[in-house]
C-alpha cells in the first residue's frame, strides 16, 4: 500500500497537521448552518463534519435526521464554500453521500469491526475517487483495523487515512474510550505512509480532556485531529458532554502546540545522532543482562528438575515482584513500568524452566 496519498495530495487540503470540527449529528437546518457559521467565524479548518446517520448502542435514542440533513450539509457547503464529511454504515449511505457531493467519507468504529460491512461499502466506493477515512475498531484489534484500511485499498481509493477514537475497555478510566496509544503506533509503523488523524472527542468523552488529548496526538505526529462542535453542545441531542463551541475549538486548536516531524538544524541532528548511539550501547548492554539472567533461570530450572521441584515458586516471585518495583522507584523509574517489565521477564523464565524439566536429563 505504498501509493496510499499523503493529505496533502487530497485536494481539499492546503496545510497539516489538519482540523475537522462540526456537530456530532445534524439536528436541525438552524443548529447545522449556524455552528458550521460559527466554526469559519472562529478559526480555519479543512473539513467540516456532521453525523447524518448514527449507530446508537440501544435503540430509542436519536437516530440520525437521515436523508434530509444531507440537503443542509451541501447548502452548508455552497455557502462557507467549505468542504464536507460524514460517516457512512451501507452502500446506501455511500450512494446518498455522494449525491449530496460530500466530499469526504468516514467509516465508524462499529462498522470497522464488520468485514461484510467493511466489503459492502468498499463495493460501493470501486471506480469513485472520494478520499475515506477509517475509524479504528471498537475493540483494540490491529489486524481489523489494517483489514478494513485493506479492503477500502482494494476498492481502488487510494486518498485513505486511518482515525483514532480509542477503544472500549471493561477498565473504569477517566476516558470514554481508552487512547491505548501503542495501536496507533503500531499502525503507523506497519503503514508508514498512511496518514492518521486522532478524535479527542470521543477518546474523552468530556470537553476537559479535548486539549490535553489533541496536544498528545500531536506530539506523537498526527497528521491532524476530528473534534466535535456544536454552538450549543450542553443540549445538543448526541453526545452533549464531548462537544464543544466554535469559540472552545478555536482556543483548543490556537493552544495547541505544532511539532515538526524532523528539524534540518544540524546541531539538533548532530546532538539527537550521539544521544542514539549512547542508546544503542545502553540496549546491549540491557539484553546481555537479560542472556546472564535467563541463562540464571536455565540453570536453577536443571537443579530443579533434578530435584523434583516445581518451576513456579510463589513465595520467591511475590519477593522479586515486591522489591523490584521498589528499586526501580528509588532510581526514579515509573512503577508501573518496571512491575509490567518484571512479569514479561518472569513469563518468560517459566517458558524456558518449563522445557528444561521436560526435558530428559543429559547423560555424561
Ligand atoms: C528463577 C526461578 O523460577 C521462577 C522464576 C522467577 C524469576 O524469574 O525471578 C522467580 C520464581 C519462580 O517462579 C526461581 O525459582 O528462583
Amino acid at each position: 500500500m505504498q501509493d496510499i496519498q499523503p493529505l496533502k495530495n487530497w485536494s481539499m487540503i492546503k496545510d497539516t497537521p489538519i482540523a475537522i470540527a462540526g456537530p456530532c449529528s445534524a439536528e436541525t437546518e438552524e443548529q447545522l448552518l449556524a455552528t458550521c457559521r460559527q466554526i469559519k467565524e472562529n478559526i480555519d479548518v479543512s473539513l467540516l463534519r456532521a453525523g447524518i446517520w448514527k449507530p446508537r448502542t440501544r435503540p430509542g435514542s436519536f437516530e440520525g435526521i437521515g436523508e434530509e440533513g444531507l440537503k443542509w450539509f451541501k447548502a452548508v457547503k455552497e455557502e462557507l464554500n467549505m468542504p464536507i464529511t460524514t460517516e457512512v454504515a451501507n452502500a446506501q449511505h455511500v450512494e446518498l453521500a455522494l449525491k449530496y457531493g460530500v466530499d469526504v467519507l468516514w467509516i465508524g468504529a462499529r462498522s470497522t469491526v464488520n468485514p461484510f460491512t467493511i466489503q459492502e461499502i468498499a463495493d460501493a466506493l470501486k471506480g469513485v475517487d472520494v478520499p475515506v477515512i477509517v475509524k479504528n475498531p471498537i475493540n483494540p484489534d490491529l489486524a481489523l483495523w489494517m483489514g478494513a484500511i485493506e479492503r477500502i485499498y482494494n476498492s481502488g481509493i487510494r486518498n485513505i487515512a486511518a482515525l483514532h477514537r480509542g477503544f472500549s475497555s471493561h477498565q473504569k478510566s477517566k476516558y470514554r474510550n481508552e487512547p491505548m496509544w501503542s495501536l496507533a503506533i503500531a499502525l503507523k509503523s506497519e503503514l508508514p505512509n498512511l496518514p492518521i488523524l486522532c478524535d479527542p472527542s470521543h477518546i474523552a468523552g468530556n470537553r476537559d480532556l479535548i486539549l490535553p488529548i489533541s496536544q498528545k496526538a500531536i506530539d506523537l505526529d498526527f497528521d491532524g485531529l476530528m473534534i466535535e462542535t456544536h454552538y450549543d453542545p450542553t443540549n445538543a441531542w448526541s453526545d452533549a458532554a464531548q462537544q464543544v463551541t466554535p469559540e472552545r475549538l478555536a482556543e483548543i486548536l490556537n493552544t495547541i502546540k505544532i511539532k515538526q516531524s524532523s528539524s534540518d538544524n544540524p546541531e539538533f541532528v548532530h546532538n539527537l545522532e550521539d544521544l542514539r548511539k549512547q542508546i544503542d550501547t545502553i540496549d546491549t548492554e540491557i539484553l546481555e543482562a537479560l542472556h546472564h539472567r535467563m541463562k540464571v533461570v536455565d540453570k536453577i530450572g536443571e537443579y530443579k528438575r533434578d530435584n523434583n521441584v516445581t518451576v513456579f515458586q510463589a513465595d520467591r516471585w511475590i519477593d522479586v515482584f515486591q522489591n523490584r518495583p521498589n528499586q526501580a522507584q528509588k532510581l526514579e523509574l515509573n512503577k508501573t513500568f518496571v512491575e509490567q517489565m518484571f512479569k514479561l521477564i518472569h513469563d518468560e523464565s517459566i517458558r524456558i524452566q518449563t522445557k528444561v524439566v521436560n526435558t530428559e536429563k543429559s547423560e555424561g
